[in-house]
């Protein structure tokens, strides 16, 4: 496996596009349009550029793999690719689409993976004629900081793609944990419910933002509260992420808070609009 094409060149896309190319892979890195995809191949120059500043690597190693990396807004250049990911959108219908191109597109033996946080891979994979071949890799942000990988089986995909992402993940330096498809996987189902239940005890009264972060800091050793970390992932996405869960299961332990909701109708998203449960200079 040598050629690497990647859908969509925003947060995850641009950090999986890096890791790849950092490990001596060739990529191609797509989104819809070119501003989109030089900003990805931005964000990519200046992680390295820290990097070398940091000493962590050497300007010619940053040349090198800025050199692995090419941008284009065609999914045609796909054709003779090993191996897809897909970090478009976290929309089913928009990730079927792209699927049902990349199907029509890649060579036989090509894997198309996803880096969905939520969605069903089955139903992914259902839009291609290739359903084991279609997989769950997903990643977390940042990319080329954290180590986890969830590599998650869709009902039809096969012994040999799952052997082949895990070993992938592990050639890229990160540690996968085999998942069966479920809606939240594992790290988001424990974690974004625990996240809602923080909210529901700032709604309650119970104690500050502030001390309810600090209490779980230093109580059960988290490395940031989880009111930091909603406005970290954006209380959209977690909201999103509720919502999947709550009516997927159909089960009341996954109601959203309405505190959450209420939030995000405001526009306080966390970080990325200046201001959540914490305020953002
Ligand atoms: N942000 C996170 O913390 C995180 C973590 C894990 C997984 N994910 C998942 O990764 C995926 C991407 O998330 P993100 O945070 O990078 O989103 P983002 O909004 O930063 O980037 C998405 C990019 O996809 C592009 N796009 C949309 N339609 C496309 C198409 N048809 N072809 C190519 N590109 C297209 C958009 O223009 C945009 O640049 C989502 O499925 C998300 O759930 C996100």
């Amino acid at each position: 496996m040598q050629k690497i094409f990647v859908v969509g060149a925003g947060t995850m896309g641009s950090g999986i596009a890096q890791v790849f190319a950092e490990n001596g892979f060739d990529v191609i890195i797509r989104d819809v349009d070119i501003k989109f995809v030089e900003r990805g191949l931005g964000v990519i120059e200046n992680n390295l550029k820290r990097s070398v500043e940091k000493g962590k690597i050497t300007e010619e190693e940053k040349i090198k793999v800025l050199g692995r990396i090419k941008g284009t807004v065609d999914i045609n250049e796909a054709k003779d690719v090993d191996f897809v990911i897909e970090a478009a959108i976290e929309n089913m219908e928009i990730k079927k689409q792209i699927f049902k191109e990349l199907d029509n597109v890649c060579k036989e033996g090509t894997i198309l993976a996803t880096n969905t946080s939520s969605l069903s891979i089955t139903e992914i994979a259902s839009s291609t004629a290739r359903p084991e071949k279609v997989i769950g890799m997903h990643f977390f942000n940042p990319v080329p900081v954290m180590k986890l990988v969830e590599v998650i089986k869709g009902m039809k995909t096969s012994e040999e793609t799952f052997n082949t992402v895990k070993e992938l993940a592990q050639k890229l330096g990160k540690t996968p944990v085999e998942v069966n498809e479920a809606p939240g996987f594992v790290v988001n189902r424990i974690l974004i419910p625990m996240i809602n239940e923080a909210i529901g005890v700032l709604a309650d009264g119970v104690a500050s933002a502030s001390d309810i972060d600090e209490a779980m800091k230093l109580g059960a050793n988290h490395p940031i509260g989880p009111l930091a970390l909603s406005d970290l992932i954006g209380n959209d996405v977690v909201l999103a992420i509720m919502d999947t869960l709550y009516s997927e299961f159909n089960d009341s332990k996954y109601r959203p808070h309405p505190l959450l909701r209420k939030m995000v109708r405001a526009g306080l998203l966390g970080r990325k609009t200046g201001k959540g449960f914490f305020e953002y200079k």
